[in-house]
């Protein structure tokens, strides 16, 4: 059965709202880290990790318990570079002892959306930290190096459409590929810590050249320096993808709009929040400058 969300007692809007401005705040002040990107695309990939877990087939993994905080979890070379965000998350969770891990690791992607200029991202408490048993054991992650079929199949695990797969994937508009940590390289000098629909414009209008880098892992590179992975350029390949790429390439709305909903579902698969009230949306920090 789903995990029936539990939100913290007693916490309301204005209780997460001081910590998505705790957490914005640190973002802003942090703004040196990975050659002045910032921390925002670690935190977003982080809660994406923490969900990619997820396995409709038993309800395993997922955000709900907050197990990314077990070795056994975090240590997934999956996961290497993520220690990044885990590490900027501390101090947060030690001024806020009340929130769940699960609630922290997404409510921080969310902050950080918002705070790159993404789309307001309803988003719901209630996760509940469990134990190091029910951490999800490692390799559910995708491997980059694989196709637009493969991907097809790996997001079917959670049930995902063509349509919802191609919007998710537009957050590699966000920072960059590491070597030491994903054996992938660049985008040098384009990566950008501002979210939109660059992603799809570039799939579309570089020409991508195969080539192998320098942990001998194929990537493909344009002249201006931008890099996809293998999945990234998979979207173009495959004619039932290639048109929602299409789509985001002309209409940055409705890019928004569909990943809000593809990521939102991205972090509550496989919980149960009918019991709770509506989704909090967030104020970000420049709305709030009195
Ligand atoms: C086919 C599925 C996916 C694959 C194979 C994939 C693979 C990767 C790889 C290899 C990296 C580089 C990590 C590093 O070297 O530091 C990366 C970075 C990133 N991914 Fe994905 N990813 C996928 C889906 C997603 C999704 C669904 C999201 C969010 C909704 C996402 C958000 C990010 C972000 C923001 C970064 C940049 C992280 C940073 O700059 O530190 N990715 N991804
Ligand atoms: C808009 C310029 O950035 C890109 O074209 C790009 C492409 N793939 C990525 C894959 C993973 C992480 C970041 C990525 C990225 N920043």
């Amino acid at each position: 059965a789903l995990h029936l969300a539990q939100a913290e007692d007693g916490k309301g809007l204005d209780d997460f709202q001081k910590v998505y401005n705790a957490i914005a705040e640190k973002l802003r002040d942090e703004d040196e880290f990975d050659g002045y990107i910032g921390y925002g695309p670690n935190l977003v990939r982080l809660s994406w990790h923490v969900s990619g877990t997820f396995d409709k087939n038993d309800n395993s993994g997922g955000s709900f318990g907050g197990t990314y905080r077990f070795k056994k979890e975090a240590d997934d070379p999956a996961n290497k570079g993520l220690q990044n965000a885990a590490r900027f998350l501390e101090p947060i969770a030690k001024k806020f002892p009340w929130i769940s891990h699960g609630d922290l690791y997404t409510l921080a992607g969310v902050t950080a959306l918002q705070e790159m200029q993404g789309p307001k991202i309803p988003w719901r408490p209630g996760r509940v930290d469990a134990d190091e048993k029910d951490a999800p054991e490692n390799g559910r992650l995708p491997d980059a190096s694989k196709d637009g079929n493969y991907v097809r199949h790996y997001f079917g695990r959670f049930g995902f459409s063509d349509q919802e797969i191609v919007a998710l994937l537009g957050a590699h508009c966000l920072g960059k590929t590491h070597l030491e940590n994903s054996g992938y390289e660049g985008p040098w000098g384009a990566a950008t810590n501002t979210f939109t629909n660059e992603f799809f414009v570039n799939l579309l209008n570089e020409n991508w050249k195969l080539e192998k880098n320098d942990a001998g892992n194929e990537q493909y590179n344009s002249n201006k320096g931008y890099m996809m992975l293998p999945t990234d350029y998979g979207l173009i390949q495959d004619g039932k993808f290639k048109k929602y790429v299409e789509k985001y390439a002309k209409d940055q709305d409705a890019f928004f709009e569909d990943f809000k909903s593809a990521y939102v579902k991205l972090l509550e698969n496989g919980i149960d929040f009918s019991k709770l009230g509506k989704a909090y949306v967030f104020k970000t920090l420049d709305e709030q400058d009195s």
